[in-house]
């Protein structure tokens, strides 16, 4: 394989003209602002009105603090640390925030590129290389891609586990009602045709604040690990926005473990134990100090029977019962994914065995469908490891459940939980984890989750909004 650096990024689109037009239009926009509020006298406010302003502003301040806190690097590893925009070549060209920008206005920082004035040739690679669009119905292409990502997609920071999504899993997450086979882009050396990266596009329906999004949701961003470093990936990330251009898409929303300019939201993984003994061998957790295996062990024993009474296994039958329930407890964050339809709750949510699993819980008078929860199966690799493969993992997914009361909402998300943790050690699964996102902080302590390493950086494409806590997210990625 040749290895010879290449700079894609040197070409400036119709998009990046219009986006330098449009950050001197922002500008001037400011400025015209800025000497107003400075010549105008202040408002008259009542003292209530006052108040509720301070009360915004204070929580603004705290949500932003929160997230500056997180991305400190000394604590968090290095994939945490936060870089100087001046040496992010590529994101300091491209429309997101940039760190340490004030946001004032929400909105789109370029405007859409009108449709004749998109690139309509995919944008250059290196001579050795080309553009293939994976046709993932064909099972030799799907293995291809599981084969590219089983050995060169994400790791944790001290490369122990790596993600080891399964092609069934690959096909459910990049086949959602309405998807686009040009958005799974792969590129492959052009004399032996073995895929060497990749980058996906799936459409999906948002709400950030109060603007409803349909847009692309970008994943699976991988270069082989042989080709590091050479700027591929900037020219992987422009063909997906050329191509999600071409569909009328100009955002995008995206998680990544490195912080880069600039993340809308930061949460943390946490891990609750369900095979401690197996965690241990693998070096994915360790043995607290002074404390025997056996104490460690029964800390995590669960009963081997559910306790919610009319929990069952999802039907197809549940699903607009369990798409009006999620779409409305979803109503209290900040940024959440939307069901749109029944079709997407149907594809998202129902039981695909080794792949994802829902339960509802049934009034056993009314039979009504009253909460619901979901978890998808994502084990991982063990490095290097002569005993074990793999790990066994299983991370929540969507859930709600109905009540008002927060102190009822909790005791009810414990409940539900526990018979989560133990549908999954029922299934063989070492170990069950989530982030500290939605609800996730009220039964995250008493279920004995404990936080990991990894931190997850939420952002946006091309969308201008404040930053907020993990707890107002609502958006679960794969
Ligand atoms: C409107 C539609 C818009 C659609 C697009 C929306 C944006 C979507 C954005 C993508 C969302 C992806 C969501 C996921 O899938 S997150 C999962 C990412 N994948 C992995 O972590 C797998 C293992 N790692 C790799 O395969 C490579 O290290 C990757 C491919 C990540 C980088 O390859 P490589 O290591 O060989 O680097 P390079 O020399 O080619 O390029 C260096 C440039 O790339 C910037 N970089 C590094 N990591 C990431 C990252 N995770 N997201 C975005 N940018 C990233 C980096 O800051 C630098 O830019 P700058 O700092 O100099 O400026």
């Amino acid at each position: 394989m040749d290895d010879q650096i290449y700079d894609g990024e040197s070409e400036s689109s119709p998009a990046e003209k219009l986006r330098a037009k449009q950050e001197k239009k922002n500008l001037r926009k400011a400025q015209k602002k800025a000497a107003k509020n400075s010549s105008s006298s202040a408002p008259v406010m009542s003292p209530a009105a006052k108040q509720a302003e301070l009360q915004e502003k204070v929580r603004i301040l705290v949500n932003q603090l929160a997230i500056r806190e997180a991305m400190q690097p000394s604590s968090t590893g290095n994939s945490q640390r936060v870089k100087d925009m001046s040496s992010h070549k590529f994101w300091s060209t491209q429309p997101v925030p940039k760190h340490g920008e004030t946001i004032e206005e929400e909105g789109p920082i370029e405007e859409n590129t009108p449709h004749d004035q998109i690139r309509k040739e995919p944008y250059t690679l290196p001579k050795e290389f080309e553009w293939s669009t994976l046709e993932l119905n064909d099972e030799s292409e799907l293995n291809e891609l599981y084969t590219l990502l089983t050995n060169n997609y994400v790791e944790d920071d001290d490369a122990m586990f790596r993600f080891d999504y399964s092609g069934e899993f690959l096909k459910w997450a990049l086949q959602p009602p309405g998807y686009k086979k040009t958005w799974h882009v792969g590129v492959r050396v052009s004399a032996t045709k073995r895929l060497v990266a990749f980058v996906s596009g799936i459409p999906a329906d948002i709400r950030i604040y109060n603007s409803r999004q349909h847009l692309v949701e970008i994943n699976f961003l991988c270069v082989h690990k042989k080709l590091r470093s050479k700027r591929l990936a900037p020219v992987l990330i422009k063909e997906i926005t050329r191509r999600s251009h071409l569909e009328g898409i100009f955002q995008a929303v995206y998680t990544a473990g490195v912080v880069l300019p600039r993340p809308i939201s930061k949460a943390r993984y946490f891990h609750r134990s369900l095979n401690p003994k197996k965690l241990i061998d693998t070096k994915f957790s360790s043995l607290p100090s002074n404390t025997p295996m056996t104490r460690h062990v029964k800390k995590y024993k669960l009963p081997s029977e559910t306790s919610t009474p009319g929990i069952r296994p999802m039907l197809e039958k549940d699903v607009p019962a369990v798409r009006v329930l999620l779409n409305k407890y979803m109503s209290k964050f900040n940024f959440v994914a939307v069901f749109k339809t029944d079709e997407d709750v149907k594809h998202w949510i129902l039981t695909k065995e080794n792949v994802i699993w829902s339960y509802v819980v049934e009034n056993p008078d009314t039979k009504k469908v009253t909460d619901f929860f979901s978890f998808y199966y994502l084990p991982s690799s063990v490095i290097g490891n002569p005993n074990h493969k793999t790990v066994n993992a299983v991370y929540l997914f969507y859930y709600a459940v109905q009540e008002s009361d927060e102190k009822a909402r909790k005791s009810r998300l414990q409940f539900l939980l526990k018979d989560a943790l133990i549908l999954a050690k029922l299934k063989d699964v070492d170990v069950f984890n989530c982030l500290d996102i939605l609800e996730n902080k009220m039964f995250i302590d008493e279920l004995k989750f404990g936080p990991g390493d990894g931190y997850l950086n939420y952002y946006m494409y091309n969308w201008r909004c404040r930053e907020m806590g993990s707890e107002d997210v609502g958006v679960v990625m794969l």
